[in-house]
């Protein structure tokens, strides 16, 4: 069987442990809070995410990266992996906290769904360079909307070489914590 890895066109995945150390501490999640990792993948980020005592919900879309998400974490009782499309699984109604290594094709979408939920407290995702200055800036009728709810800040940009394989653009750490 072929590694999922090498199946996946377009995906790109962290590599660089200090970049995922920062989305963790930023988010500042630990026991008693629910986090989604959307787009798992081997569980890069849900490995250290799940030692902060936090509930995890690893969402991953791939069968094979379901498969070893399951064996990885099967002594990990906190940890759930679900086999869903992040474009329409269930959010949660109760508080959840989202850090993630987002496919960047569909940041758009997730971004809509994720701001429209009242239950999101907070996100620390890696999305697109590009994408994150727009959403920040604010300058369209969605962001503008967007940033009247939540504060959207980029926390810092994130060299292509920090996956494997490299993407043609660098991304960006974007931070959303709903506004009192
Ligand atoms: C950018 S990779 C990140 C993987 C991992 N989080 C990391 O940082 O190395 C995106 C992951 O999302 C998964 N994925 C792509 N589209 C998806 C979708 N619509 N729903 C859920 N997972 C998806 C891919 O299979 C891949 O594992």
């Amino acid at each position: 069987m072929l590694d999922p890895a090498s199946r996946s066109s377009g995906v790109h995945f962290l590599s660089a442990h200090a970049v995922i150390r920062q989305l963790i501490r930023s988010s500042g999640v630990g026991p008693g809070d629910l986090v989604i990792d959307f787009g798992a993948g081997p569980g890069t980020i849900t490995a250290p995410l799940a030692a902060t005592g936090s509930r995890i919900l690893a969402i991953e879309r791939d069968a094979a990266f379901v498969r070893k998400l399951n064996r990885r974490f099967a002594d990990r009782p906190l940890v759930k992996v679900v086999h869903a499309d992040l474009r329409t699984v269930p959010l949660p109604s109760k508080d959840f906290f989202v850090v993630a290594s987002i496919p960047f094709a569909v940041s758009t979408v997730l971004l809509r769904r994720l701001l429209s939920r009242r239950s999101l407290v907070g996100a620390d995702l890696v999305v697109e360079w590009g994408f994150a200055r727009r959403v920040v800036a604010a300058r369209t009728a969605e962001t503008a909307k967007w940033a009247r709810k939540y504060e959207l800040r980029v926390a810092r940009r994130i060299p292509a070489s920090c996956f494997r394989p490299a993407p043609r653009v660098d991304a960006a750490h974007l931070v959303i914590r709903k506004r009192r």
